[in-house]
């Protein structure tokens, strides 16, 4: 069959929405907006919205563009949809086979699970039986999907963790895959990933919000100094036992955690490896709200939802005239503990504790 003869199914747009997310130059504006316009008259049909003021310059053109397609029938827009991403990328066909059983919206991500809509981008860890712990892999896919979503449509990203656990953080694992370099050669390579993955957090320019559904580790409470907004289950726990792992902090805590909670309280938690409930770190100012589990989910996402039908150049300039003055200082403040780390990464203090936990002698 041609390609005009063709019909693209509604698997083949949802493959093609994915790959769009995993492009690895961007195509451009005139390309996006043609995205844009083929995606919204694929499903809602000819443009029904009002035409944005003169001065609403990014959504003028995007109405305009979707506008132009006329009364476009839903089906053609969406083959055009799906061709007009398989000529940006040309493996999308190859890799629309995904093995049965695979969540198609999370196509390329071996760790994650990556939807987009109403809005919102979700990022879920998905390594749930490991409690969501971070691998190296994990860490490569979280800088793709915050750069995916910092380019797409979305207004606000989330991250979240699948099954009982937020993340139990590092993956104590990283540590033993030693290559033939040696260890120095490990460390050093480590710290410049955990810059870079630090780095994606501190720069992202959207609104960045957690939805920590269950115990939170390591990084992962770490990183929440650099989040927009923290919705947590009463489930969830925050813990960042550095000193019993012979390691400090990083993620930028130990110059987020003072400023949010006062030094005394960082002290507790950074040093002494303090384990906050979900109202303590609340009351701390780390977390914005706690919910009830029974309720969690609902509450948390019908609030999303809500924030992410705000018009979508006045979020994004607010973030950036909030975040902009303290981004040069968190990026030396990220060098700076990274630097600390790689000394700790080659104690004795560090491998006993790693060897201890991977020998099943201790747990936290
Ligand atoms: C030199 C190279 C360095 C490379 C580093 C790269 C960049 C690093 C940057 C960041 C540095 C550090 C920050 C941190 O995040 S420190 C925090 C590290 N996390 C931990 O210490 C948690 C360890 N886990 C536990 O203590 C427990 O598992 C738990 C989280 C309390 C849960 O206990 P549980 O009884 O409810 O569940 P459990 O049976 O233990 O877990 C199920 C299986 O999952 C495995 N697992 C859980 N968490 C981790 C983890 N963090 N790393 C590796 N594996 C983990 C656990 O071992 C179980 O596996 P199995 O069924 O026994 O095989």
């Amino acid at each position: 069959m041609n390609r005009t003869a063709m019909r693209a199914s509604q698997k083949d747009f949802e493959d093609a929405m994915n790959q769009v997310k995993l492009l690895k130059k961007d195509p451009g504006n005139e390309v996006k907006l043609k995205l844009y316009a083929l995606y919204k008259q694929a499903t809602e049909g000819t443009c029904n919205m009002p035409k944005p003021g003169v001065f609403d310059l990014i959504n003028k053109a995007k109405w305009d563009a979707w506008n132009a397609l006329g009364s476009l029938p839903k089906e053609a827009a969406r083959q055009n949809y799906v061709d007009l991403v398989s000529s940006l990328s040309p493996s999308l066909e190859s890799s629309s086979q995904v093995e049965p059983g695979t969540d198609r919206k999370s196509t390329g991500f071996e760790t994650l699970v990556v939807t987009s809509e109403d809005g919102i981008t979700k990022i879920m860890f998905n390594r749930p039986t490991r409690k969501n712990a971070i691998n190296t892999e994990m860490y490569h896919e979280i800088m793709h999907a915050l750069k995916a979503a910092s380019k797409d449509d979305s207004i606000i990203t989330v991250l979240t963790g699948n099954g009982d656990y937020y993340s139990s953080g590092n993956d104590l694992t990283n540590f033993t895959d030693i290559p033939p370099g040696g260890v120095e050669e490990k460390v050093k390579n480590s710290a410049i990933l955990l810059r870079e993955f630090v780095g994606c957090f501190i720069d992202f320019p959207k609104p960045l919000i957690a939805v920590v559904n269950g115990p939170a580790v390591g990084i992962s409470v770490t990183l929440l100094g650099l989040f927009d907004a923290v919705y947590a289950s009463d489930r969830a726990t925050f813990h960042t036992p550095f000193s019993h792992l012979g390691q400090s902090p990083e993620g930028c805590s130990s110059y987020t955690f003072p400023k949010i909670m006062s030094p005394a309280k960082a002290t507790e938690m950074l040093i002494f490896g303090k384990k906050l409930t979900a109202g303590e770190a609340c009351a701390q100012g780390l977390v914005t709200e706690v919910f009830p589990e029974s309720t969690f989910q609902k509450e948390v996402w019908t609030r999303l939802k809500a924030f992410a039908k705000l018009p979508p150049n006045a979020v994004r300039i607010s973030k950036e005239v909030i975040r902009k003055r303290e981004r040069e200082k968190l990026h030396a403040v990220n060098a700076e503990e990274c630097s600390v780390l790689q000394g700790r990464w080659l104690s004795d203090e560090c491998t006993n504790a790693v060897v201890n936990f991977l020998s099943r002698k201790s747990k936290l």
